[in-house]
């Protein structure tokens, strides 16, 4: 016997989260629970506004489609696989289906690199409290491209000079020209630039951030890209990683895929949030611990929330909002 039912969630989100010029008010999605033989499983499925290409009433009405599959005996697993243009009900039911198979371990990454939003003295009081990883290095990750180029070369300069063992992720979110990059390396002296572990898609286009690495020195990593329709996972000389969101991006088994080809091209793979709540998060954290245990998962997204879905994140002091508190929008029969 299967049983399947679809909560809808909307969390309040801080005040001032901008996402690609849109602001966010509520992050909205939906909880699948998955019940058979005593067994659950839980899945999230969190379409990204600006982001992801499916909206939320085309997601649920997916959702509910396979989910009526599989309670009458098809396979998640095929089901999660079939919806592959629709990447955040793949990965959301894939989780589902692999915490009910008893899959996806319990365990979860307890590091994360944390985001910092531009303010130094916020990060320099978060980096104290954070532990070193493998390596006894710290790692955090700074948004530039914002403002001036030149003034983000100037604040990681700042930062890497001001913590020896900080080592630091940056992502521009291509915002960059070519003159504008160079304007950002020509403020991070040569010997600073080995602790940018990388910076994801610096430039509009993948040639000109090709470029920026062969000119500057500086490790890449891609991100929009491997979203891209036709990407292939390729090393090749100044790429570091490839970012993995996996709302973004589909079912676990692609995720697993694209880490693997990562992995065999010595190519770090970060797995990544798109802003799900606690419950995708904590998954999230499992898959990292689980598929990419060496490289620090980017998570640091929960405090642009305002409450904690289901399940808790370790020592966050946000309310948790319980299932009873959820709108059931579809049960099976
Ligand atoms: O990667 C991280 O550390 C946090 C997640 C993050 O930055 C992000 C979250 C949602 C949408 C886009 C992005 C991004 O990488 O630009
Ligand atoms: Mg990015």
């Amino acid at each position: 016997m299967r049983r399947a039912t679809v909560y809808r969630y909307s969390l309040p989100m801080e005040a001032g989260v901008v996402l690609r010029n849109q602001r966010l008010k509520t992050r909205d999605g939906l909880l699948v629970s998955l019940w058979q033989d005593d067994k659950t499983g839980w899945g999230e499925i969190a379409p990204l506004p600006g982001f992801s290409q499916e909206g939320l009433p085309q997601a649920q009405d997916a959702v509910q489609h396979g989910l009526s599959q599989w309670v009458q005996g098809a396979s998640l697993t095929a089901v999660a696989s079939a919806f592959s243009s629709l990447p955040s009900v793949a990965f959301g039911l894939s989780c589902a289906d692999a915490e009910l198979r008893g899959e996806l371990p319990e365990v979860m990454s307890l590091r994360c690199a944390p985001l910092c939003h531009g303010d130094p003295n916020e990060l320099y009081a978060r980096l104290g409290e954070l532990p070193g990883d493998l390596f006894g290095k710290k790692v955090a990750k700074v948004k530039v491209g914002l403002y001036e180029s030149v003034g983000d070369g100037l604040n990681v300069s700042m930062l890497l000079e001001a913590l020896p063992e900080l080592r630091l992720r940056l992502d521009a979110n291509r915002s960059w020209t070519p003159v504008k990059a160079e304007g950002f390396a020509r403020h991070v002296a040569p010997e600073l630039r080995s602790r940018i572990a990388f910076i994801e898609e610096p430039c509009l286009t993948r040639e000109q951030s090709r470029d920026f690495a062969r000119t500057t020195g500086i490790k890449i990593a891609w991100d929009e890209s491997v979203r891209e329709p036709g990407f292939t996972v390729q090393a090749e000389p100044g790429l570091a990683a490839i970012i993995i969101k996996p709302t973004l991006t589909g079912s676990l088994l692609r995720c697993r895929q694209l880490i693997a080809q990562a992995h065999a091209g010595g190519l770090e793979a970060v797995i990544s949030s798109s802003i799900e709540s606690s419950l995708g998060l904590t998954q999230l954290a499992r898959i990292a611990q689980w598929l990419t245990p060496d490289a620090v998962p980017g998570l640091d997204t929960l405090d642009l929330m305002q409450a904690q879905l289901v399940r808790q994140w370790p020592g966050s002091a946000l309310p948790l909002t319980d299932v009873s508190q959820l709108e059931k929008v579809w049960q099976s029969k």
